[in-house]
């Protein structure tokens, strides 16, 4: 197990440039099983989730080369409708294999995936959704069977209780371009990477109405076409490198940070008084001075609202604002493990429901050892321990490696004094192994 040693108050300076979404890569993978030819995806970062859908795409049956580190060929002639415990259950995000499995096989038998630490992560609107396509849907012995035999497009609502649904959009998505007849998708998810998903679909020949916005038609076709996609650049990890910028002593340019894809971070950061400025061809230059932006509330929303995947960095950059700042997750009120260890290193936030209320430090952070509870969270404590001071160490990087393709790298490439070593080189009174 890797671990992180970060030296904090680094000057950061230079550029950076952020890898493909693997929000968008995930259900595009699972794409490339509506067709029996050849499909290219190139601009795949190199993350252990992507590693991991390969591997559960090949174990379906479809053969997957990779020509280089960030383009994958998969190509899925023949395949089978069985999606297994042991593989789904090391990746939430491989439910998002219900749909291609319904429109190709017409059957399907997914595991469910488990448990999530940022909180209840049900599947019911993705099973609600098959049922209103006319699927007979069965949920026994830990697996979500599907009979897709008399599926035929209908109209199907997305709206749950914290908003739209993600995945559960791109499964219906997939569901339908190969079903027969239209189906209607309202409260449809307009995230940027379902945009991605829909345009990569387009090119395979489906057709879809409405993309990028909350309502999707979709006519069902015969048969789709291999395609040559280029996935997009991932703007979380854009927003977690202009977060940092803007609390450190910075001047960086971040290539691949499309602002529109950005606006309710973007906007955020300006009424917080970051000093950024949006340059040609996807690119945002950051400069910060630590301590002197304001204090803000942050209430995380479905797209195109604050995203709760920059929550974490958010709650970081906040604790050394000084100020009073609340911060409210709307979409997972849970997902607040990140503030005992930003406690630990002298953070002062309390949580109080689905808000962390943020009291912003005029005096730096301490460096401590801390354990990262799952992907944001682990960017959050990093972000932390770069503005701390002193030492720290990050256990549990193996979170992190499952969205953020080389960040140690990317990171030392600015300035910043940030190692990986292995969990063996920590000291044992600081890992608190014995
Ligand atoms: C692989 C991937 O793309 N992951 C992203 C995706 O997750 P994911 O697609 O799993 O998230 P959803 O959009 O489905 O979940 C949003 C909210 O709806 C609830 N819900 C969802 C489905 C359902 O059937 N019933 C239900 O109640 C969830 O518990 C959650 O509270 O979108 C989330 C919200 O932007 C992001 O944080 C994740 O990084
Ligand atoms: C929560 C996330 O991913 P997943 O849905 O794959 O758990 C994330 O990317 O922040």
């Amino acid at each position: 197990m890797d671990v992180f040693r970060i030296n904090g108050g680094r000057p950061l300076r230079g550029e950076v440039t952020v890898s493909g979404a693997k929000n968008a890569c995930l259900p595009i993978f699972a794409a490339t099983l509506l067709t029996g030819e050849t499909c290219v995806i190139e601009n795949v970062p190199d993350l252990s989730d992507l590693r991991f859908m390969a591997e559960i795409i090949e174990n379906l049956g479809a053969e997957v080369e990779r020509p280089d580190k960030n383009t994958w060929r998969i190509t899925a002639k023949n395949i089978t409708h069985r999606a297994p415990y042991d593989l789904v259950r090391r990746m939430r995000a491989s439910v998002c294999l219900l749909g291609p499995l319904v429109a190709r096989l017409k059957k399907a038998e997914v595991s469910l995936p488990g448990g999530c630490v940022i909180g209840p992560r049900p599947i019911d609107l993705h099973l609600k959704g098959l049922a209103k396509l006319n699927c007979e849907v069965d949920v026994r012995a830990g697996y979500v069977h599907i009979d897709a035999k008399r599926a035929r497009g209908g109209h199907v609502f997305l709206g749950g209780r914290h908003g739209s649904t993600v995945t559960g959009t791109a499964n219906i998505l997939m569901a339908a371009v190969l079903t027969p007849g239209v189906t209607r998708i309202e409260s449809a998810a307009c995230e940027p990477e379902v945009v991605d998903l829909c345009k990569m679909l387009l090119s395979m020949g489906a057709k879809i109405e409405g993309v990028g916005s909350h309502c999707l038609t979709i006519e069902g076709v015969d048969k789709l076409n291999g395609t040559t996609y280029r996935v997009i650049d991932d703007r979380i990890e854009a927003g977690t490198y202009l977060i940092a910028a803007a609390m450190l002593d910075a001047d960086i340019t971040v290539n691949g940070a499309h602002p529109e894809d950005l606006s309710a971070l973007l906007d955020k950061l300006e009424e917080a008084g970051a000093d950024f400025s949006i340059e040609l061809g996807g690119r945002i230059r950051m400069r910060g001075t630590p301590g002197t932006l304001n204090p803000v509330d942050v209430i995380t929303l479905p797209h195109p609202g604050f995203p709760t995947d920059l929550q974490a960095q958010m709650c970081t950059l906040m604790s050394v604002t000084p100020g009073l700042s609340i911060i409210t997750e709307r979409v997972y009120p849970n997902r607040f493990m990140h503030v005992p260890e930003l406690q630990r290193m002298g953070a002062d936030i309390a949580i109080e429901g689905a808000s962390a209320i943020v009291k912003g430090r005029r005096n730096p952070l301490s460096g401590a050892p801390v354990m990262a509870s799952d992907l944001r969270a682990s960017a959050a404590l990093i972000l932390a321990a770069m503005a701390a001071h002193g030492e720290t160490w990050v256990q549990r990087i193996y979170h992190l490696d499952r969205g953020y393709e080389n960040f140690d790298e990317k990171l030392r490439g600015l300035g910043a004094d940030v190692e990986r070593l292995n969990q063996d080189q920590m000291p044992k009174d600081l890992s608190g192994e014995s």
